[in-house]
């Protein structure tokens, strides 16, 4: 019989804090991680990088299919590392405009096809956590535990504001706000795979709580389902 690991998914928009939670939240239980948006973002700039068009789909295609990517698992002090073509690139893919460019990629049905079993071979024991925008509705139907992981769009402008001041030249609130709001339009409004809660997904607004009372409701909805031994 073949029992597949637990998964749990996290989706929602930008900002909301999936990526932070997921990261904790796969530390705590010593489970797998997989960052869903890092393929997309992987994709964008291995694009730039090698000239191709983020309208070229056929093209993109192939490059999705044969990304030479590496994901380096979290240590005690050290994130989760991201090495493409040889090259770490953890931090330059972090870019608003590397994630306008992994949304756009993102829209395209033959693209998400072709990262579709990148994706379930990080189900692996004692479990998952995985965080994207079709986490929950296409990449892993059958998962036990759904969050939808929402923030207002003002208060997640707000929190990228704060982690992108003094690191990146020329950051401002209203232009991260205009952003948000254009890559929530695309996410949410694609043809495949759009950004919605799955029907038995747990919706969470994070607007009004901490980190530790957003990891607090998800660590109590898994003891109540048990799904972590
Ligand atoms: N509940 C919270 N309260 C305050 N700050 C938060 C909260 N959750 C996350 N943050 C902060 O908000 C910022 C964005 O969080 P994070 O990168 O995890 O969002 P995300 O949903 O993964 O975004 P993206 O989809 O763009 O990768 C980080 O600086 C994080 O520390
Ligand atoms: N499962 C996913 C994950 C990500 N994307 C697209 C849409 C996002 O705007 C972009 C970057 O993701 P992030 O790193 O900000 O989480 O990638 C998607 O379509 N599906």
């Amino acid at each position: 019989m073949n029992i597949k690991a637990p998964v749990i998914t996290i989706d929602g928009p930008s900002g909301s804090g999936k990526g932070t939670i997921a990261g904790i939240l796969a530390k705590r239980l010593g489970w797998c991680l997989l960052d869903s948006g890092a393929l997309y973002r992987l994709l964008a700039f291995a694009a730039h990088n090698h000239g191709v068009d983020l309208t070229n789909e056929e093209l993109l295609t192939k490059l999705a299919a044969h990304l030479d990517v590496q994901f380096i698992a979290a240590t005690e002090g050290q994130l989760q590392r991201i090495i493409l073509e040889g090259d770490e690139v953890s931090d330059v893919i972090r870019t608003e405009s590397i994630g306008a460019g992994a949304s756009q990629v993102a829209a395209l049905p033959a693209v998400r096809e072709a990262l579709l079993q990148r994706q379930r071979a990080f189900q692996e024991a004692p479990g998952l956590v995985a965080d994207g925008r079709d986490m929950g509705t296409v990449v892993f139907p059958e998962a036990p535990l759904k969050i939808f992981l929402t923030a207002s769009a003002e208060e997640r402008a707000r929190r990228r504001y704060l982690q992108l001041k003094g690191k990146v030249d020329g950051v401002s609130l209203s232009s991260l706000l205009d952003e948000i709001r254009a890559r929530d339009e695309r996410d949410t409004q694609r043809a495949v795979a759009p950004l919605k809660p799955a029907a038995d997904a747990i919706q969470l607004d994070s607007t009004e709580l901490s980190i530790e009372q957003v990891l607090e409701r998800i660590m109590s909805e898994i003891a109540i389902r048990d799904i972590a031994g």
